[in-house]
This record gives C-alpha cells, structure tokens and sequence, in this order.
C-alpha cells in the first residue's frame, strides 16, 4: 500500500491518519499477536484505538421487542438433504423464500454436516489462537496472496475504529490450498470442514435457485459455489464491551456466507432499524444473503439472504442485511464464516443483475463489475458502516 506523509498527516492508500495513530495502529500490528495478546497482557481498559462512537454500540435486544415476529426463522432441512423426500421439497423453499424476502438471514437445522465436524472445526480454531505465540506469529501477514492470512483486523489501516476481535483467512477454493501452508494444530480439521461445506452448499445454492423460480443448478451454473473463503473469528473477553463492538456493522462481499458461531452470542442482524439478536441453537448454522447475491434477482420478491453479491445478481430480490457482533465480557467468542464467492482475488468473470429477472419494470439497478474490483473497492472502504454496494448502483 502506498504511503505519503506531510507533517502531522499520513495518507495510506486512500485514508489520511494522524501521524500519532499511524504509530499507534502500527506498534499494535508489530505485536503480531492481535487483540488476544492485549488481554493476554492483563489490560482493564481498552486502548482508544477500539473506541467506537456510542450510537454503533448500543444494543436493542430482541429481548426488549417481545414480539416472536423480530426472531430470524430456523429451517428444519432434514427433509430436503437427509430424508429427501421430495413431497416436501416445495415447502421448504417457500420458507426459505420468506426468509429471504424478510430477514436475508436464518438458521439451518439438520443441515446433514455431522455435529462432531462442527465442534472439532471450533475447537480448531481455538487451538490456532491459543497455541505459542511464536508458532502463531509466523501466519501473521497482510499479504492477500497467501492462501492462509492470520491477522486483526483486516482493515487496521482504514477504519475509524477498531474491533475487539482477531481473524484468520482460509483460501479454500478455486485453488485448493496446500495441506502444508495450513497451520498443524487445525491442518485435517479445516479442510474436512471445506469439503462438507462445499457439499452443503452445493444443496443450499439450488434451494435459493428454485426460491427464485429458476432451475436448480442456475445459481451454480453461473459460478456462485466457485470460490470458498473459510474466516474464522476469535472475539477474545472485553473488559469495557460498552465501548467497542467485536465487528462493526456490514453486509457480507460475497454471495451468501454460511456461519457457524458457538454458545456465547453477540450477533445481531439490522431489521426494520432495530438490532435483533441471532441466539446460538445448537448444531444449527446461520445463512445470510450477501452483496452480490442480492443485486442478481427480481426486485420486491426476496429481501436479504443471499448478502451483498447475492443481493447485485439477483437485482435487490433478495436483501443482504446488515450485522454485527457486540463485544462481550465473557470469552472467547469463536464463529467460523464460510464465504462463498466466485474466486475472490483474481476473477475478472463480469457479475451483474440476472438477465432473466430483469424486465421494463425491473431494469438493472446495478452495473457489471468483476469480484476483482469489487473487493478491492470493499477493502479499501474498510468496516466504515456503509454499504459497499452503492457504489456500483447504476
Ligand atoms: O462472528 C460472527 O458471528 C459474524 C462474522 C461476520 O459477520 C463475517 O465474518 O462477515
Ligand atoms: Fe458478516
């Protein structure tokens, strides 16, 4: 990344910063051992680096709203991917639909991914976090070209408040990573999970096709399933949680994120300007709608599922809903988001709105753009709390 400075003002890549934060966000980033190794240190009060402005941390728990109406809808699959039985296909995609059309977010249970694949997949990731420093520090990089990226935050340099959580990047798909730039400690577990959220998703991305009236293998047919990104969470204990948020509010750059998050909680989604708790059910997974999904179909049908990308293709049918993660006393957190994407960093394929879910009255509100550009554009921007996707509106 570039970097010019004047006297009292450094600009980094596109974002101008004090010389004193620049120094600040530096020493941190040195450490190489994130926020864990903050907590690790014994701190009471959060450095104001994390400080966010008290509006984006408040809470409006779903709790308050005593309404059954503000809980994201949990989908029994059992019948669709365990017992298969056809009779009750159509039902299912209709719940799913309404969820899409209401939420962009719900859960899945009886998914078909065996619970023992989905606690050793979090206790893999703890194991990353918890091992020596020194063997941890050696993933420690900002180079987007590795195929396994451990840092905090992704956009340390560009956003205007830190967040109370450390990361790791698994580059699964379209190149499969090599089992030995994994890291030992969670090497079989990281790719066994892959594979059975590749199978997963394979089932999931024809659900969502046939909820928007088109055939079930369209939405992989045009390379939704193609890339697969794994980022794994660790949200270590916060001793002020009031003043700093785990992740700040943003919708997804991909086409739909399957997360697995454990018992802790903290996830909230934005609906209808409310902060709506997503509560951990065990075993279940979570599925949201990301910014591409949403811009590719029929305007009015479907609200958020498949997040940001799914929201571009599908023309703003389905929503790709705005969330976030509240810090917690209690910890650590550890949630495993698996993105699905179309090859991330080097695709120039063009995604645009669906051409069969346009029409006079539904005219492409996006234009074309590749996840090249898209992503650059996304990482540039950083967690600021806007939407990516406003970008390429037309
Ligand atoms: O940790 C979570 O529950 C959510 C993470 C998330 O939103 C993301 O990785 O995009
Ligand atoms: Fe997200």
């Amino acid at each position: 990344m570039e970097v010019s400075y004047t006297d009292q003002e450094v600009t980094v890549g596109t974002v101008k910063l004090s010389s004193n934060r620049l120094n600040d966000l530096k020493s941190f980033d040195e450490t190489k051992t994130g926020v864990k190794g903050l907590v690790d240190k014994g701190l009471t009060k959060i450095p104001s680096l994390f400080h966010h402005q008290h509006d984006n941390t408040k809470s409006h728990k779903a709790a308050d709203l005593c309404n059954s109406e503000h809980t994201i809808p949990v989908i029994d699959l059992e019948d669709v991917v365990v017992t298969k039985d056809p009779s009750k296909r159509e039902g299912v995609v209709s719940r799913i639909r309404e969820a899409c059309k209401t939420w962009g977010f719900f859960q899945v249970v009886n998914h078909g991914i065996p619970e023992s694949v989905l606690e050793e997949m979090k206790d893999g990731v703890r194991r990353f976090f918890e091992q020596d420093d020194e063997v941890k520090k050696k993933f420690y990089t900002r180079d987007q070209n590795r195929s396994f990226i451990y840092n905090s935050n992704f956009d340390l340099y560009s956003s205007p408040a830190l967040n109370w959580r450390d990361t790791f990047m698994c580059y699964l798909a379209p190149d499969n990573p090599k089992p030995v730039e994994l890291p030992v400690v969670c090497r079989d577990i990281l790719l066994e999970y892959g594979t059975n959220i590749m199978k997963f998703g394979i089932a999931l991305f024809e659900l969502l096709s046939e909820a928007l009236g088109l055939h079930s293998n369209y939405l992989r047919d045009i390379g939704c399933t193609y890339g697969r990104i794994l980022l794994c969470h660790y949200y270590p204990a916060c001793p002020e949680p009031e003043l700093t948020l785990g992740t700040t509010k943003h919708s997804d750059n991909d086409f739909i994120t399957v997360l697995l998050q454990d018992h802790i909680g903290g996830l909230q989604v934005l609906h209808e300007d409310k902060w709506i708790d997503i509560p951990p059910v065990p075993g279940a997974l979570v599925i949201n709608i990301g910014d591409l999904l949403q811009a590719s179909f029929l305007t009015n049908i479907f609200m958020s599922i498949v997040s940001l990308i799914t929201k571009l293709i599908t023309n703003d049918i389905f929503k790709s809903v705005e969330h976030r993660v509240l810090a917690n006393l209690i910890g650590p957190r550890i949630s495993v988001a698996s993105f699905f994407c179309s090859g991330m960093r080097s695709s120039s394929k063009l995604y645009g709105p669906i051409k069969e879910l346009l029409s006079e009255d539904n005219p492409a509100k996006y234009r074309n753009t590749t996840m090249e550009e898209y992503v650059a554009y996304y990482n540039a921007k950083g967690l600021d709390g806007t939407t990516a996707l406003e970008h390429f509106r037309v």
